[in-house]
């Protein structure tokens, strides 16, 4: 059966300074949704909260009634997959291989990915258009080209949750759609939740179901995409980014800033 995730009453910052405030939050499964907000709203704080980077100041995350944060790095890896803003470098280590970490949270102790796991790697690498990179050095890659072998090992990993923060920031035009079209349907068909901080509406508007705006660390809106007007839509999306306006087009919906 379907679990939800469930963040209760949570709050986190760095030391003594607190920067999400007493986020209250309910993702079902199959839902994709947008964290919107300004530079240092506090989107990553909440990411790395759920995926236990950040220990919280209080509250709590369940998935279904497990209290995830609770347990270990490698269990928590079973439930919750993370791609940082900013991934650290690697060196010497081929674009397969960064792809094969994907399964280490599922092998056990001194066990090496199987025959069939370098087929699944390699059937991934073709789905981002990347198989002839595959004994390539992942470091002589463009910044667009190694964000897409981080997507292609974070759907390896496999989790019911996935977190995602800015992965699409280096991408080209065609490419930043066709990741969050990949993202939005493997979320629907496998029934997983994700969650991804994104900076540009127009694109949280066409892909995602829900819109969680964050506005100095709280949450200031909660919106289901298909069950807001355009009208409300306007005067949150607003609030967090100013004058601006929507309007329809086809079945998108587009936000433009009045100039
Ligand atoms: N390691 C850290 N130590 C101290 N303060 C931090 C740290 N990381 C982030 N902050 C502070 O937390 C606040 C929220 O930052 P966060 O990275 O969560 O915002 P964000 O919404 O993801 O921003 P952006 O859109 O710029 O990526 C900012 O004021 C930032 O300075």
């Amino acid at each position: 059966m379907s679990k939800q995730l469930s963040i209760n009453n949570l709050s986190s910052g760095y030391g003594r300074k607190n920067i999400l405030k007493n986020a209250n939050l309910v993702f079902e499964a199959g839902e994709f949704c947008a964290l919107l907000g300004l530079n240092a709203s506090g989107k990553t704080t909440l990411l790395k909260t759920i995926c236990g980077l950040l220990k919280p100041a209080q509250g709590s995350c369940l998935y279904g009634d497990e209290d995830f944060l609770a347990r270990n790095e490698k269990e928590r890896a079973r439930i919750v997959s993370y791609i940082p803003q900013r991934h650290s470098p690697m060196y010497g280590v081929s674009v397969l291989d960064v792809v094969m970490m994907g399964f280490n949270a599922s092998l056990g102790f001194f066990m090496s990915p199987s025959p069939r796991d370098k087929e699944k790697a390699d059937q991934m690498l073709n789905r981002f258009g990347l198989l002839a990179y595959r004994n390539t050095d992942f470091s002589s890659l463009s910044e667009g080209q190694k964000q897409m072998v981080i997507l292609a090992r974070t759907l390896l990993q496999n989790t019911p949750i996935m977190l995602l923060d800015e992965p699409d920031s280096a991408l080209d035009f065609n490419n930043r759609h066709s990741m969050l079209e990949k993202v939005q349907s493997l979320i629907r068909e496998e029934n997983k939740i994700g969650l991804i901080a994104i900076h540009d509406p127009n694109f949280a508007l066409a892909y995602c179901d829900r819109l969680i705006l964050l506005l100095n660390g709280h949450i200031t809106f909660d919106l289901k995409v298909a069950n807001t007007s355009i009208e409300e839509l306007t005067s949150c999306l607003a609030a967090i980014y100013g004058d601006i306006s929507i309007t329809q087009w086809k079945n998108q919906y587009i936000m433009m800033r009045n100039l």
